[in-house]
């Protein structure tokens, strides 16, 4: 028998939110973002998009609306930066997939917005984790859907660019109507960033604006206080 990992997960994204998931290793963050995609069944509960259930949107409909990035990344890093961002419009391509002026206007805006135009023509396995991790999220925003499921984007990265990669999605959200829901264990920087905040436990998910759970004192208590603390003061976890 199938037995769940969590349980009473409730919440909600409005358009424009950056929402992140965060929680332990293994409290089924990334279990979460999958079912929440369609790709895995979910075992109970209700999940809509756009207050339609999730399970009655047909494959080509949910396409078009929603786009998950996981942390597997692509089967071949054999292909170009443009080539895989340009898959992103598959949902509307003609059914040999050539793409039309309006697709390729729309990756060459994508290419601008996220910075990637000097390494259009680079192979994928060319590119540093960071880099490639931009071409991962361009490739969702090809998809032109009005939800983006993340799981882990800025996992390898190094400070700056955790930073970096994380303004470009607040960026995203708020000159778009699209809403952005990130898995990470980038507390710190989800408390800074973030609309809204999911933390993901086993009995029971808890769910508010980073001021909110700061309030709550939710923090104090996430990975057990023997070795770390979160200071209110500075939104941070220190070592004891
Ligand atoms: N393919 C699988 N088959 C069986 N169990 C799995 C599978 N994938 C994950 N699990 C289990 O499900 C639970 C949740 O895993 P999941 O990867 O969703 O957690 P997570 O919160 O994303 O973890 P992390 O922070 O370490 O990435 C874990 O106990 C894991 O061992």
């Amino acid at each position: 028998m199938i037995s769940p990992v969590a349980e009473n997960i409730n919440f909600n994204v409005q358009s424009g939110e950056l929402v992140a998931l965060v929680g332990t290793n293994g409290v089924g963050k990334s279990t979460l973002l999958r079912t929440l995609s369609g790709i895995q069944p979910k075992l109970s509960g209700e999940i809509l998009l756009h207050n339609t259930l999730l399970s009655s949107y047909k494959s080509n409909q949910l396409a078009k609306s929603l786009s998950i990035v996981l942390t597997e990344g692509i089967p071949t890093k054999n292909l170009s930066v443009l080539e895989v961002i340009a898959l992103g419009r598959q949902p509307y391509t003609n059914w040999i997939g050539s793409l039309s002026s309006k697709d390729i206007d729309v990756v060459k805006t994508i290419l601008n917005d996220t910075g990637l135009n000097e390494l259009q023509d680079k192979k994928c396995y060319q590119l540093s984790d960071g880099q490639f991790q931009r071409v991962m999220i361009a490739r969702a925003l090809a998809q032109d859907t009005s939800l983006i499921l993340l799981d882990e984007p800025t996992t390898h990265l190094d400070i700056y660019h955790k930073a970096y990669v994380l303004k470009m999605l607040k960026n995203i959200v708020k000159t778009t109507t699209r809403s952005i829901v990130f898995s990470t264990h980038e507390i710190g920087l989800a408390l800074q960033l973030c609309d809204k905040i999911v933390i993901l436990q086993k009995e029971k998910s808890i769910f508010g604006t980073p001021e909110e759970l700061i309030k709550q004192e939710v923090f104090s208590d996430l990975f057990g206080s023997d070795l770390i603390s979160f200071d209110p003061q500075t939104a941070s976890f220190k070592i004891n």
